[in-house]
């Protein structure tokens, strides 16, 4: 197996092509994308509706199996592999999405714990122990044993982050994690993303629309028509 080295980026995306659909169906979403992302880097992808900044970020992810080009992540070759090594490689990222998918069986602490099933050799009373530190991390200490119907919705997205984030993972992969909150909840989960990570030294990567929160990236990528159209350092201010 390939292991990272501390001089390479921690995503390197280069020709990247993706299609959807075969024969006459066949369409190209994604054209020659390149992108290096580095260790501990917040890089925000904006762009129009069906751009394919989703498609991307679920390739990056293991979602989905990469066609064309290269794809490397945490120096493994995602392009051409098989299942097994995409499963293989979700273990190292956390995920974030607009609804929280939340079990809503689960309470919030159960919720949290479910990010620690795929990690090998951690014990039961540590996976509770963890859990809890990082629901303590993310302010709710007083809310472990609530349901996710009895939670608001920024306390539910703190529940997904607490969950993301348990493992320890190397990269967070979010998608509009910011679409279903308010202004306030939606800055005090991006600025929460931002503090665990740099803590973590984790790596993120967040599609959104959400121009309130663009100024939390160190990096904003835009996608336009399947093409990454700019790729710059954050000047942006917030209103
Ligand atoms: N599973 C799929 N099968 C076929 N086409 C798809 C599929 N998923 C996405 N597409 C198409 O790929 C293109 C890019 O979609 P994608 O969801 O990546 O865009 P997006 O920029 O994330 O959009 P949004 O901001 O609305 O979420 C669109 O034309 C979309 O219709």
């Amino acid at each position: 197996m390939q292991s990272i080295n501390s001089f390479e980026p921690v995503i390197c995306i280069e020709n990247l092509d993706h299609y959807f659909g075969k024969s006459q169906l066949r369409k190209q979403v994604l054209f020659n994308i390149n992108l290096k992302i580095n260790v501990g880097e917040i890089i925000i992808m904006t762009g129009p509706s069906g751009s394919g900044k989703t498609t991307l970020l679920t390739l990056v992810g293991g979602l989905r199996s990469a066609q064309s080009g290269s794809l490397r992540v945490l120096g493994r070759e995602l392009c051409g592999a098989s299942a097994k090594q995409l499963t293989q490689a979700r273990r190292n990222n956390g995920y974030i999405f607009q609804a929280h998918n939340l079990h809503s069986s689960l309470t919030a602490i159960q919720n949290v714990r479910m990010g620690l099933e795929l990690q090998p050799k951690i014990l039961p009373q540590e996976m509770l122990m963890r859990s809890q530190a990082m629901l303590e991390a993310v302010g709710l200490a007083n809310r472990l044993n609530y349901y996710p119907d009895n939670l608001s919705g920024g306390q539910k997205q703190r529940v997904a982050i607490a969950r993301a984030l348990v493992s320890q993972p190397k990269i967070v992969l979010a998608d509009e994690p910011t679409a279903a909150l308010d202004k306030q909840s939606g800055r005090d989960v991006v600025e929460l993303m931002q503090k665990l990570a740099k803590e973590q030294g984790c790596t993120i990567l967040l599609v959104t629309h959400d121009n309130r929160i663009l100024d939390i990236a160190d990096r904003i990528v835009y996608m336009e028509d399947g093409h990454l159209v700019r790729d710059g350092v954050s000047t942006i201010a917030v209103e």
